[in-house]
């Protein structure tokens, strides 16, 4: 699998491509299961739609890698914090006061249709096309469990300096779930697995080694004994200067990289081999025309002889036009 094969370093050409947020609210089928789940989580629990939506960019533009659709924020809804999605606004959740709220030992009950989910992927597609599971990174799960929303995240900042134990006994917590989760995945059919550490840019210097870089080295350690050959991606949005020590130390065997890191200035910044995922602008896609294919053309000139996974910086934003989309994976495929 092409894929597989970028994961352990081999250069693929043309590079495989799937999107972030590839199955979301651009494609009007989407929109139309959405309806028919009633609402975002009932979606995410529901495995027959789940896996309907999770499809559907496939069929439509044959991406080499599907990823599970499902959301970061489950896992705390299964630890026990309550979720919801407010139309319009995101998600909010009642800010964590309390350690002891939190249920482990249920969680795996209420993650059970997303296992469902992945399974039946795992039948229904081909197999040439890779299977992402994914989670949150602990630091970006606890900074929505910490402030209940997103916006900057002022509770988790103040706690990270002013109260750490508390900070550091909900990181401990959602580290162990998180292994249980993935390892879950994995055993379910995920070919490979995902951290979305989106909010890892937020964390100075000695926290980003202590929140986000230290739990995702113990997920990668454990993980890969548990699941021997299995291959990690890690995201850790807006790293900046952090990114050469994550990309080393983190445990991970690509690196995700946002649109604002260059990918020389990457290549640069880490040892010679990494592998990288990204990074075209989102806004680009929306854009589409002469400054999209131009992107494109310079990303292909700059990842030509290393291995990568193209992708965007970011989640494909609900504006952009399917027909950008299309011509993005075509600009991609003929670059023979
Ligand atoms: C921070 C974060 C979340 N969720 C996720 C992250 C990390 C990546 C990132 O930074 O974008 C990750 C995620 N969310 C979703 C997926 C599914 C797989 C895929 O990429 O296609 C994945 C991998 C679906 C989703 N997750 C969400 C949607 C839109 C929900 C809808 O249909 O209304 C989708 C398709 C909702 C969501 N979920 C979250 C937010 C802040 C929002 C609201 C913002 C928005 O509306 O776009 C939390």
């Amino acid at each position: 699998m092409k894929f597989r094969d970028v994961l352990g370093k081999k250069e693929v050409w043309p590079p495989p491509i799937w999107l972030m947020r590839q199955a979301g609210r651009y494609l009007p089928e989407y929109r139309a299961t959405r309806a028919k789940a009633g609402d975002f989580i009932s979606l995410c629990l529901n495995p027959v739609l789940a896996e309907e939506v999770t499809l559907q960019p496939i069929h439509k533009f044959g991406f080499d890698a599907a990823i599970l659709f499902s959301d970061i924020l489950i896992l705390p809804m299964a630890l026990g914090q309550g979720l919801r999605f407010a139309e319009g606004e995101g998600p909010r959740m009642p800010p964590l006061e309390d350690i002891g709220t939190l249920k482990p030992e249920q969680a795996a009950g209420v993650y059970a249709p997303v296992m469902e989910t992945v399974s039946r992927l795992r039948g229904s597609l081909p197999q040439e096309t890779a299977l992402i599971g994914f989670a949150g990174g602990p630091a970006t799960v606890a900074c929505y469990m910490l402030d209940g929303q997103g916006g900057g995240f002022p509770r988790t900042r103040r706690l990270a300096y002013e109260q750490p134990d508390f900070v550091r006994q909900v990181l401990k917590v959602l580290t162990e779930a998180t292994i249980e989760y993935l390892s879950a995945q994995v055993k379910a059919g995920a070919d490979c697995v995902m951290l979305f550490e989106s909010w890892a840019g937020i964390f100075p210097p000695a926290q980003f080694r202590e929140f986000v870089i230290s739990p995702n080295r113990r997920i990668c350690e454990i993980l890969k004994e548990r699941h021997k050959g299995l291959k990690i991606i890690g995201f850790p949005r807006l790293a900046g200067l952090m990114l050469g020590e994550y990309a080393r130390e983190a445990g991970v065997d690509a690196v995700g990289l946002d649109s604002v890191t260059g990918l020389p200035e990457a290549r640069a910044a880490c040892t010679a081999g990494t592998v990288f995922q990204g990074n075209l602008d989102p806004l680009l896609l929306k854009l589409g025309g002469r400054a999209m294919d131009e992107a494109v053309k310079r990303m292909l000139d700059e990842v030509r002889g290393h291995p990568h996974i193209l992708n965007l910086g970011h989640g494909i934003t609900p504006d952009v036009p399917e027909a950008h989309v299309a011509r993005l994976v075509e600009l991609v495929r003929q670059s023979g």
